[in-house]
């Protein structure tokens, strides 16, 4: 079965990303939802990344503020990664919007809009990725 991974960088994040869980349950696709921070615990990411199962085919990556996260998860695997921008902090997410969009060549993220609806086309552009497997 094939799986989408989800990331995001913070535990107060949860509530955010639920939004997207809820449409993959509504839909029955499998995921699984994990918490890692690459300006806190970025080896701890690296270690997990290396080890990733073969049953994810996109990554969801979720940060607010100085949103490093999509990027570095994006460095770390060939898979098609999904990055949204939380709309937290003082800028609302313009910060996190501008850290993700703007990628080096080679280490591509999709860029979603920010906050809600961002979060919840990440769940809808994962699913029609999962949709090419069976045309
Ligand atoms: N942007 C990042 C990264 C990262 O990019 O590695 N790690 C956490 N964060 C973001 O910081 C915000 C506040 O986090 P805390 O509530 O833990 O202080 C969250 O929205 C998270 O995604």
């Amino acid at each position: 079965m094939s799986k989408v991974l989800i990331i995001a960088g913070s535990e107060s994040d949860k509530e955010f990303v639920k939004q997207a869980l809820n449409l993959f349950d509504e839909w029955n696709v499998e995921y699984e939802f994990r918490i890692f921070s690459a300006h806190r615990n970025l080896l701890e990411l690296t270690e997990y990344m290396k080890n990733l199962s073969s049953e994810f085919k996109v990554v969801i990556a979720v940060a607010g503020l100085a949103a490093a996260l999509p990027g570095v998860v994006a460095s770390l695997t060939s898979l098609p990664v999904i990055g949204v921008p939380r709309d937290v902090g003082p800028l609302n997410g313009i910060d996190a919007l501008l850290s993700i969009v703007q990628m080096p060549k080679g280490v591509p993220v999709g860029t979603m809009g920010i906050g809600n609806h961002g979060m919840k086309n990440a769940a809808y552009f994962a699913k029609r990725i999962l949709d090419l497997e069976g045309k």
